[in-house]
Protein backbone atom coordinates (compact mmCIF):
# COMPACT_ATOMS: atom_id res chain seq x y z
CA UNK A 1 0.00 0.00 0.00
CA UNK A 2 1.21 3.37 -0.74
CA UNK A 3 2.17 6.43 1.55
CA UNK A 4 -1.34 7.24 3.06
CA UNK A 5 -2.71 10.96 1.33
CA UNK A 6 -4.91 13.45 3.30
CA UNK A 7 -5.76 14.88 6.50
CA UNK A 8 -3.09 13.86 9.26
CA UNK A 9 -0.97 11.83 7.28
CA UNK A 10 2.68 11.80 8.18
CA UNK A 11 2.25 14.48 11.59
CA UNK A 12 3.79 13.36 14.54
CA UNK A 13 1.31 14.12 17.80
CA UNK A 14 2.63 15.66 20.40
CA UNK A 15 2.86 14.31 23.70
CA UNK A 16 -0.06 16.02 24.73
CA UNK A 17 -2.16 15.19 22.40
CA UNK A 18 -0.86 11.32 23.13
CA UNK A 19 -2.57 11.87 26.57
CA UNK A 20 -5.56 13.38 25.28
CA UNK A 21 -6.30 9.89 22.93
CA UNK A 22 -5.18 7.96 26.12
CA UNK A 23 -7.08 9.77 28.17
CA UNK A 24 -10.21 9.43 25.87
CA UNK A 25 -9.97 5.82 24.99
CA UNK A 26 -9.93 5.52 28.42
CA UNK A 27 -13.77 7.10 29.48
CA UNK A 28 -15.03 5.51 25.98
CA UNK A 29 -18.13 3.42 27.23
CA UNK A 30 -18.09 -0.43 27.22
CA UNK A 31 -19.26 -1.30 22.89
CA UNK A 32 -22.98 -0.89 22.69
CA UNK A 33 -23.89 0.23 26.54
CA UNK A 34 -26.74 2.52 25.19
CA UNK A 35 -28.22 -0.46 22.79
CA UNK A 36 -30.90 -3.03 23.50
CA UNK A 37 -29.20 -5.57 21.77
CA UNK A 38 -25.45 -5.79 21.47
CA UNK A 39 -23.80 -8.91 20.22
CA UNK A 40 -20.16 -8.22 20.41
CA UNK A 41 -17.85 -10.85 18.03
CA UNK A 42 -20.40 -13.58 18.63
CA UNK A 43 -19.57 -17.03 17.60
CA UNK A 44 -21.23 -20.16 17.57
CA UNK A 45 -19.42 -23.73 16.36
CA UNK A 46 -21.94 -26.45 15.66
CA UNK A 47 -19.92 -29.93 15.61
CA UNK A 48 -21.64 -33.06 13.68
CA UNK A 49 -19.83 -36.24 12.93
CA UNK A 50 -17.05 -34.35 13.39
CA UNK A 51 -17.51 -31.62 11.14
CA UNK A 52 -17.57 -27.85 12.35
CA UNK A 53 -19.68 -26.08 10.92
CA UNK A 54 -18.94 -22.14 12.06
CA UNK A 55 -22.69 -20.85 12.15
CA UNK A 56 -21.57 -17.15 13.29
CA UNK A 57 -18.07 -16.20 12.79
CA UNK A 58 -17.68 -12.84 14.73
CA UNK A 59 -21.20 -10.98 14.65
CA UNK A 60 -20.93 -7.75 15.39
CA UNK A 61 -24.84 -6.03 15.51
CA UNK A 62 -26.46 -3.19 17.60
CA UNK A 63 -29.83 -2.87 17.78
CA UNK A 64 -31.55 0.10 19.91
CA UNK A 65 -34.77 0.35 21.51
CA UNK A 66 -37.48 1.29 19.03
CA UNK A 67 -36.05 0.10 15.95
CA UNK A 68 -37.94 -2.11 13.90
CA UNK A 69 -35.38 -3.89 11.83
CA UNK A 70 -35.08 -6.76 9.41
CA UNK A 71 -32.37 -9.37 8.89
CA UNK A 72 -31.84 -11.10 5.53
CA UNK A 73 -29.13 -13.24 3.87
CA UNK A 74 -28.54 -16.41 1.74
CA UNK A 75 -29.14 -19.51 2.92
CA UNK A 76 -27.14 -20.84 5.25
CA UNK A 77 -25.77 -17.15 6.77
CA UNK A 78 -26.34 -17.53 9.96
CA UNK A 79 -29.64 -15.39 10.69
CA UNK A 80 -31.81 -18.93 12.53
CA UNK A 81 -28.58 -19.16 14.90
CA UNK A 82 -28.82 -15.68 15.78
CA UNK A 83 -32.37 -15.65 16.51
CA UNK A 84 -31.90 -18.96 18.95
CA UNK A 85 -29.19 -17.46 20.64
CA UNK A 86 -31.31 -14.03 20.86
CA UNK A 87 -34.25 -15.90 22.28
CA UNK A 88 -32.68 -17.82 25.05
CA UNK A 89 -32.87 -20.74 23.27
CA UNK A 90 -29.44 -21.58 22.21
CA UNK A 91 -25.83 -20.48 23.64
CA UNK A 92 -23.06 -18.63 21.87
CA UNK A 93 -19.49 -20.65 21.78
CA UNK A 94 -17.37 -17.27 22.09
CA UNK A 95 -17.75 -13.56 22.17
CA UNK A 96 -20.67 -11.76 24.18
CA UNK A 97 -24.39 -10.93 23.81
CA UNK A 98 -26.44 -9.23 25.88
CA UNK A 99 -30.26 -8.30 25.19
CA UNK A 100 -31.77 -5.49 27.90
CA UNK A 101 -28.69 -5.92 30.61
CA UNK A 102 -28.63 -9.61 30.31
CA UNK A 103 -25.78 -11.32 29.45
CA UNK A 104 -26.66 -14.09 27.22
CA UNK A 105 -23.62 -16.32 28.11
CA UNK A 106 -23.26 -16.20 31.21
CA UNK A 107 -26.84 -16.54 32.29
CA UNK A 108 -27.62 -19.77 34.63
CA UNK A 109 -30.37 -21.54 34.13
CA UNK A 110 -32.97 -19.72 36.51
CA UNK A 111 -32.00 -16.78 34.85
CA UNK A 112 -32.51 -17.92 31.32
CA UNK A 113 -36.33 -18.95 32.10
CA UNK A 114 -36.69 -15.79 33.44
CA UNK A 115 -35.62 -14.04 30.29
CA UNK A 116 -37.50 -16.73 27.67
CA UNK A 117 -40.92 -15.65 30.02
CA UNK A 118 -39.91 -11.59 30.18
CA UNK A 119 -37.49 -10.15 28.31
CA UNK A 120 -37.77 -11.81 24.72
CA UNK A 121 -41.32 -12.63 22.72
CA UNK A 122 -40.79 -14.72 19.79
CA UNK A 123 -42.86 -15.53 16.14
CA UNK A 124 -42.25 -18.77 14.82
CA UNK A 125 -42.89 -19.48 10.64
CA UNK A 126 -44.81 -22.43 11.38
CA UNK A 127 -47.90 -20.98 12.45
CA UNK A 128 -48.84 -23.89 14.18
CA UNK A 129 -45.82 -23.90 16.68
CA UNK A 130 -46.36 -20.49 18.41
CA UNK A 131 -49.83 -21.58 19.51
CA UNK A 132 -51.68 -24.34 21.82
CA UNK A 133 -54.42 -26.34 19.67
CA UNK A 134 -56.84 -26.49 22.61
CA UNK A 135 -56.88 -23.41 23.65
CA UNK A 136 -58.89 -20.30 22.62
CA UNK A 137 -56.71 -17.42 20.87
CA UNK A 138 -57.87 -15.76 23.71
CA UNK A 139 -56.51 -18.28 26.10
CA UNK A 140 -53.06 -18.52 24.62
CA UNK A 141 -52.69 -14.19 24.90
CA UNK A 142 -53.67 -15.16 28.27
CA UNK A 143 -51.00 -18.01 28.91
CA UNK A 144 -47.63 -16.65 29.25
CA UNK A 145 -49.05 -13.97 31.87
CA UNK A 146 -50.21 -17.00 33.94
CA UNK A 147 -47.00 -18.79 33.59
CA UNK A 148 -44.97 -15.93 34.71
CA UNK A 149 -46.62 -16.98 38.40
CA UNK A 150 -47.00 -14.75 41.16
CA UNK A 151 -45.02 -12.07 43.45
CA UNK A 152 -46.59 -8.77 44.13
CA UNK A 153 -47.00 -7.41 40.79
CA UNK A 154 -49.03 -10.82 39.34
CA UNK A 155 -52.30 -9.84 37.29
CA UNK A 156 -55.16 -11.19 38.16
CA UNK A 157 -57.20 -13.36 35.92
CA UNK A 158 -59.52 -10.35 35.25
CA UNK A 159 -56.64 -8.28 34.05
CA UNK A 160 -54.98 -10.83 32.25
CA UNK A 161 -58.07 -11.30 30.01
CA UNK A 162 -58.91 -7.76 29.67
CA UNK A 163 -54.84 -7.59 28.89
CA UNK A 164 -55.36 -10.44 25.76
CA UNK A 165 -58.29 -9.02 24.59
CA UNK A 166 -57.03 -5.17 24.23
CA UNK A 167 -53.71 -7.05 22.52
CA UNK A 168 -55.75 -8.81 20.13
CA UNK A 169 -57.92 -5.94 19.33
CA UNK A 170 -55.06 -3.89 18.90
CA UNK A 171 -53.48 -6.45 16.18
CA UNK A 172 -57.00 -6.81 14.36
CA UNK A 173 -57.88 -10.19 15.54
CA UNK A 174 -60.51 -9.34 18.37
CA UNK A 175 -62.72 -11.69 16.15
CA UNK A 176 -60.43 -14.86 17.13
CA UNK A 177 -60.53 -14.07 20.85
CA UNK A 178 -62.76 -17.05 21.35
CA UNK A 179 -62.07 -19.26 18.64
CA UNK A 180 -59.44 -22.46 18.28
CA UNK A 181 -56.13 -22.08 16.20
CA UNK A 182 -57.47 -24.75 13.89
CA UNK A 183 -60.61 -22.42 13.51
CA UNK A 184 -58.54 -19.08 11.61
CA UNK A 185 -56.60 -18.52 8.96
CA UNK A 186 -52.50 -18.69 8.45
CA UNK A 187 -52.57 -14.82 9.10
CA UNK A 188 -55.03 -14.78 11.53
CA UNK A 189 -52.82 -17.29 13.87
CA UNK A 190 -49.58 -15.29 13.32
CA UNK A 191 -51.37 -12.25 14.66
CA UNK A 192 -52.49 -14.10 17.69
CA UNK A 193 -49.11 -15.90 18.16
CA UNK A 194 -47.71 -11.71 17.75
CA UNK A 195 -50.30 -11.27 20.62
CA UNK A 196 -49.10 -14.25 22.68
CA UNK A 197 -45.92 -12.75 21.85
CA UNK A 198 -46.21 -9.18 23.42
CA UNK A 199 -48.55 -10.60 26.60
CA UNK A 200 -45.51 -10.04 29.35
CA UNK A 201 -44.71 -6.59 27.86
CA UNK A 202 -41.07 -7.94 26.99
CA UNK A 203 -38.16 -5.69 25.73
CA UNK A 204 -37.38 -6.97 22.27
CA UNK A 205 -39.83 -9.21 20.36
CA UNK A 206 -38.07 -11.67 17.76
CA UNK A 207 -39.64 -13.26 14.62
CA UNK A 208 -38.27 -15.96 12.19
CA UNK A 209 -39.88 -16.09 8.79
CA UNK A 210 -43.68 -15.10 10.24
CA UNK A 211 -44.55 -14.16 7.11
CA UNK A 212 -42.92 -17.69 5.29
CA UNK A 213 -45.77 -19.84 4.82
CA UNK A 214 -48.34 -17.11 4.02
CA UNK A 215 -48.95 -15.29 0.49
CA UNK A 216 -47.83 -11.83 -0.01
CA UNK A 217 -51.53 -10.25 0.83
CA UNK A 218 -51.81 -12.15 4.01
CA UNK A 219 -48.30 -11.49 4.84
CA UNK A 220 -48.71 -7.78 4.55
CA UNK A 221 -51.43 -7.71 6.88
CA UNK A 222 -49.17 -9.58 9.88
CA UNK A 223 -46.38 -7.44 9.04
CA UNK A 224 -49.03 -4.36 9.13
CA UNK A 225 -49.83 -6.21 13.05
CA UNK A 226 -45.76 -6.06 13.59
CA UNK A 227 -45.98 -2.19 12.49
CA UNK A 228 -48.32 -1.99 14.93
CA UNK A 229 -46.63 -2.81 17.96
CA UNK A 230 -43.54 -0.88 17.10
CA UNK A 231 -45.48 2.38 16.55
CA UNK A 232 -48.16 1.59 19.38
CA UNK A 233 -46.11 -0.08 22.25
CA UNK A 234 -42.39 1.24 20.91
CA UNK A 235 -41.77 -2.23 20.95
CA UNK A 236 -38.68 -3.47 19.51
CA UNK A 237 -38.54 -5.93 16.72
CA UNK A 238 -35.95 -7.80 14.39
CA UNK A 239 -37.82 -10.04 11.85
CA UNK A 240 -35.48 -13.15 9.88
CA UNK A 241 -37.49 -12.45 6.28
CA UNK A 242 -36.81 -13.42 2.54
CA UNK A 243 -40.00 -11.45 1.60
CA UNK A 244 -38.84 -8.55 -0.13
CA UNK A 245 -42.24 -6.57 1.37
CA UNK A 246 -40.94 -6.65 4.56
CA UNK A 247 -37.34 -6.29 3.80
CA UNK A 248 -38.32 -2.87 2.02
CA UNK A 249 -40.58 -1.35 4.64
CA UNK A 250 -38.90 -1.44 7.88
CA UNK A 251 -36.21 1.76 8.27
CA UNK A 252 -33.35 -1.19 8.81
CA UNK A 253 -32.26 -4.25 6.87
CA UNK A 254 -29.08 -5.81 7.85
CA UNK A 255 -27.80 -8.49 5.78
CA UNK A 256 -25.94 -11.20 7.01
CA UNK A 257 -23.17 -12.90 4.87
CA UNK A 258 -20.86 -16.11 6.21
CA UNK A 259 -21.99 -15.67 9.72
CA UNK A 260 -21.19 -12.05 9.94
CA UNK A 261 -23.06 -8.75 9.18
CA UNK A 262 -21.96 -7.55 5.44
CA UNK A 263 -24.44 -4.48 4.61
CA UNK A 264 -27.48 -2.21 6.06
CA UNK A 265 -30.00 -0.10 4.35
CA UNK A 266 -31.17 2.45 5.92
CA UNK A 267 -34.56 3.87 5.11
CA UNK A 268 -35.58 7.60 5.69
CA UNK A 269 -39.18 9.48 5.02
CA UNK A 270 -38.26 12.78 3.73
CA UNK A 271 -41.29 15.67 3.12
CA UNK A 272 -40.32 17.72 -0.35
CA UNK A 273 -41.31 21.20 -0.74
CA UNK A 274 -43.85 19.83 -2.69
CA UNK A 275 -45.48 18.23 0.83
CA UNK A 276 -45.37 14.83 -1.25
CA UNK A 277 -43.83 12.24 1.51
CA UNK A 278 -40.78 10.05 -0.01
CA UNK A 279 -38.55 7.08 1.28
CA UNK A 280 -34.87 7.25 0.64
CA UNK A 281 -32.85 4.41 0.83
CA UNK A 282 -28.94 4.18 1.04
CA UNK A 283 -26.95 0.95 1.45
CA UNK A 284 -24.07 0.81 3.69
CA UNK A 285 -20.97 -1.60 4.21
CA UNK A 286 -20.75 -2.19 8.06
CA UNK A 287 -17.45 -1.92 9.55
CA UNK A 288 -16.82 -4.40 12.58
CA UNK A 289 -15.08 -3.93 15.88
CA UNK A 290 -11.71 -4.70 14.29
CA UNK A 291 -12.59 -1.86 11.43
CA UNK A 292 -13.17 -5.32 9.03
CA UNK A 293 -15.84 -4.63 5.99
CA UNK A 294 -16.88 -6.78 3.29
CA UNK A 295 -17.23 -5.62 0.42
CA UNK A 296 -20.43 -6.85 -1.83
CA UNK A 297 -19.09 -9.56 -4.33
CA UNK A 298 -20.57 -8.13 -7.32
CA UNK A 299 -18.41 -4.45 -6.77
CA UNK A 300 -15.08 -7.12 -6.05
CA UNK A 301 -15.84 -8.95 -9.49
CA UNK A 302 -16.73 -5.89 -11.03
CA UNK A 303 -13.21 -4.87 -10.79
CA UNK A 304 -11.14 -8.00 -10.51
CA UNK A 305 -10.88 -7.40 -6.76
CA UNK A 306 -8.41 -10.64 -5.58
CA UNK A 307 -6.32 -11.47 -2.24
CA UNK A 308 -5.23 -7.27 -1.58
CA UNK A 309 -6.64 -4.52 -2.32
CA UNK A 310 -4.50 -0.61 -2.56
CA UNK A 311 -6.22 2.00 0.20
CA UNK A 312 -5.88 5.74 -0.45
CA UNK A 313 -6.69 7.94 2.55
CA UNK A 314 -8.58 11.17 1.01
CA UNK A 315 -9.79 13.72 3.54
CA UNK A 316 -13.45 12.44 3.36
CA UNK A 317 -13.19 9.12 1.62
CA UNK A 318 -11.31 5.88 0.57
CA UNK A 319 -10.16 5.07 -2.70
CA UNK A 320 -10.28 1.18 -2.67
CA UNK A 321 -8.24 0.06 -6.08
CA UNK A 322 -6.89 -3.68 -7.22
CA UNK A 323 -3.62 -4.50 -6.88
CA UNK A 324 -2.36 -4.41 -10.45
CA UNK A 325 1.13 -4.40 -9.73
CA UNK A 326 1.67 -8.20 -9.91
CA UNK A 327 0.30 -8.04 -13.45
CA UNK A 328 2.11 -5.05 -14.39
CA UNK A 329 5.29 -6.68 -13.82
CA UNK A 330 4.46 -9.30 -16.11
CA UNK A 331 3.60 -6.82 -18.80
CA UNK A 332 6.82 -4.73 -17.65
CA UNK A 333 4.88 -1.18 -17.68
CA UNK A 334 3.11 0.76 -14.81
CA UNK A 335 -0.39 2.65 -15.99
CA UNK A 336 -1.57 5.78 -14.60
CA UNK A 337 -4.33 6.91 -13.71
CA UNK A 338 -6.80 4.03 -13.45
CA UNK A 339 -9.59 4.80 -11.76
CA UNK A 340 -10.80 2.71 -8.81
CA UNK A 341 -13.81 2.03 -6.64
CA UNK A 342 -14.87 4.43 -3.92
CA UNK A 343 -15.51 2.94 -0.81
N1 LIG B 1 -27.91 -27.65 15.11
C1 LIG B 1 -27.04 -27.55 14.12
N2 LIG B 1 -26.08 -28.48 13.95
C2 LIG B 1 -25.17 -28.38 12.95
N3 LIG B 1 -25.15 -27.36 12.05
C3 LIG B 1 -26.08 -26.41 12.18
C4 LIG B 1 -27.08 -26.44 13.21
N4 LIG B 1 -27.87 -25.35 13.08
C5 LIG B 1 -27.41 -24.65 12.02
N5 LIG B 1 -26.32 -25.28 11.49
C6 LIG B 1 -25.53 -24.82 10.33
O1 LIG B 1 -25.16 -23.47 10.59
C7 LIG B 1 -25.23 -22.69 9.40
C8 LIG B 1 -26.18 -21.52 9.62
O2 LIG B 1 -27.50 -22.02 9.75
P1 LIG B 1 -28.78 -21.09 10.00
O3 LIG B 1 -29.96 -21.99 10.19
O4 LIG B 1 -28.49 -20.13 11.08
O5 LIG B 1 -28.89 -20.32 8.60
P2 LIG B 1 -30.05 -19.37 8.06
O6 LIG B 1 -29.39 -18.13 7.55
O7 LIG B 1 -31.11 -19.18 9.10
O8 LIG B 1 -30.61 -20.22 6.85
P3 LIG B 1 -32.12 -20.35 6.27
O9 LIG B 1 -32.45 -19.04 5.61
O10 LIG B 1 -32.02 -21.48 5.31
O11 LIG B 1 -33.02 -20.65 7.44
C9 LIG B 1 -25.66 -23.64 8.29
O12 LIG B 1 -24.50 -24.11 7.64
C10 LIG B 1 -26.33 -24.77 9.06
O13 LIG B 1 -26.23 -25.98 8.34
Amino acid sequence: MGEPTGAGAGAVPSLSELERRAAERRDTRAYGHDALVACDRLVRVFSADGVEVQALQGLDLLVYEGELMALVGASGSGKSTLMNILAGLDRPTAGSATVGGFPLLQMGRKDRLRYRREVVGFVWQQTARNLLPFLTAAQNVALPMQLRGGGRGAATRGKRERRAEELLRMLEAGDCADRLPGQLSGGQQQRVAIAVALANEPSLLLADEPTGELDSATGAQVFAAFRRANEELGMTVMIVTHDAEVANEVNRTVAIRDGRTSTEVLRHTEIGADGQESVSAHEYVTLDRAGRLQLPPDYTSALGLRDRAMLELEPDHIRVRPDRRGENRESGHTPRGEDGQEG
